[in-house]
């Protein structure tokens, strides 16, 4: 069965709206994984916008399945993933102001520097994911880098699924084999939702866990989260 890993920046978000407390990121955390999601993401940005440094060093003690950590390796980044030692780091080459994550790794042009932040990560124990675009090169040219997993950046698949779904999945489904194909772990994630999600499982093979945070807590608005976690689970079944 693939992975649910639900990625909470949104309920950060919300909490940041009022400079307060509420709604209690830990004590969601801790509803999450009781709901049944088999991993917590979080993507600490540079303006802290949502996820704050602090909130994945408190996360650390809190989550019982799996923390993985999202983010453009830049220094402080790489210090708090080190101090925090999750379960895994995904890198994202996001730029600061990015409204969100917008493309994957040149895995050529850019494999010296990840190999260099990879090694620190491996040496640490931290398993590494790279987000990669649907380019089998992209995936090959990966696990020259060191890192363990790509992950599929699933935006593509996302906005062409409803028009047509088998050209929307072709793609990650020629990358996930050549992630394989070179011993490398595939997840995925980036706008994938109830409607696209178990097409998306289905054909696309080698699928170790997606990453679901936007779609996810916006559906939980009308469905429930426990409910809309179940729903995700029962398609990925
Ligand atoms: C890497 C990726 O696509 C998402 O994990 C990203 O973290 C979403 O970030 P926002 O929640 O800031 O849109
Ligand atoms: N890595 C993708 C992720 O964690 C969540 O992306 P999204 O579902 O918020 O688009």
């Amino acid at each position: 069965m693939v992975r649910l890993s639900v990625n909470v920046n949104k309920i950060a978000t919300l909490r940041n709206a009022r400079g307060g407390n509420v709604p209690d990121l830990l004590q969601a955390v801790r509803d999450i994984e009781v709901f049944g999601a088999q991993g917590i993401t979080i993507h600490p940005r540079p303006d802290e916008r949502h996820i704050r440094y602090r909130d994945a060093r408190d996360l650390k003690s809190v989550v019982g399945t799996e923390l993985n950590i999202e983010g453009n390796p830049i220094p402080a980044f790489v210090d708090l993933v080190l101090e925090v030692a999750p379960d895994q780091v995904t890198l994202v080459p996001d730029a600061p102001d990015a409204i969100t994550s917008n493309a994957g790794w040149d895995t050529v042009r850019h494999r010296d520097f990840l190999q260099e932040v990879i090694g620190k990560f491996r040496d640490a124990g931290i398993r590494t994911s790279i987000f990669v675009d649907p380019d089998p090169q992209m995936a090959r040219a990966a696990a020259e880098t060191g890192t363990d997993r790509i992950e599929l950046y699933t935006e593509s698949y996302a906005t062409h699924y409803g028009t047509d779904p088998e050209a929307a999945v072709k793609p990650f489904r020629e990358t996930a084999e050549a992630a394989a194909s070179v011993g490398l772990g595939v997840n995925a994630g980036h706008d994938l939702n109830l409607d696209n999600i178990a097409f998306f499982a289905r054909q696309v093979p080698h699928l170790l866990e997606v990453s679901i945070g936007h779609a996810l807590i916006c559906e939980s608005l009308y469905l429930g989260l426990e409910n809309v976690i179940g729903m995700y689970k029962n398609r990925l079944s």
